[in-house]
């Protein structure tokens, strides 16, 4: 009996290739949703969220944060890492045990071992905003891999090559999704489209992604 109720459970998650090194966790962060999301929270309590300047003065359409000891910025001087929130001169807040825990487990299913992030950029998407084709390259060296966790409302993510003329793959992403890329497909570009109008009942119309990285070897 209880045998074949467990067959009749859809799978609760599963692993889909997207390339060497690069993997989508699907479903891998719905079960500590509501504890990231409070983490966020409580992260935005004390470093809000921003929209940041490109060096090139644009306004950047997704509104950022961070945590951890290296916190990701951009503004006319170029992007980089920083240990100290420029809007208020003080240190990022720390990373919760969560997060880490999350992105090191994402990291390890993806065959990464050991990874220890030191940054968490947190994205908030309202309607309408998106983030163009690019790589993460201001980190120290590549060794690490990324890991991104997606909340809130489903959105098209473009993952491409190592070139930025490479036509990217359109991969959906929903709410508990994670990808991770590293070793070969650590500088592939990726980007996502423009957020939809839609409703999680988690997030309302945002969706959120919290980005890991290795900033400092
Ligand atoms: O929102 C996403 O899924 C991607 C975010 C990203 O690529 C970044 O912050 O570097
Ligand atoms: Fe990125």
């Amino acid at each position: 009996m209880t045998m074949d109720l467990f067959e009749q459970l859809p799978p609760k998650l599963w692993v889909e290739p997207l390339c060497e090194g690069a993997v989508v966790l699907r479903r891998f962060a719905s079960a500590p949703a509501t504890d990231l999301l409070v983490g966020i929270e409580q992260v935005a309590e004390q470093a809000p969220f921003r929209q940041m300047q490109t060096p090139g003065g644009h306004t950047m359409s997704v509104a950022m944060t961070c945590c951890g000891p290296w916190g990701w910025v951009t503004d006319a001087k170029g992007y980089r890492y920083q240990q100290n929130d420029p809007l208020s001169g003080e240190l990022w807040p720390s990373m919760p045990a969560s997060f880490q825990a999350l992105a090191a487990e994402a990291a390890g299913m993806a065959g990464y071992g050991s990874f220890e992030p030191d940054s968490c950029l947190v994205n908030r998407y309202s309607p309408g905003a998106k983030m163009g084709l690019h790589q993460d390259k201001n980190e120290e060296d590549f060794d690490q891999p990324i890991v991104s966790v997606s909340l809130g409302t489903p959105v098209s993510f473009q993952f491409g090559g190592l070139r930025r003329g490479d036509r990217p793959q359109r991969v959906p992403l929903e709410h508990g999704d994670v990808v991770v890329w590293g070793g070969p497909a650590r500088l592939r570009y990726h980007g996502v489209l423009t957020l939809k109008h839609a409703e999680h009942p988690l997030t309302g119309s945002n969706r959120y992604n919290l980005t890991f990285r290795r900033a400092r070897s």
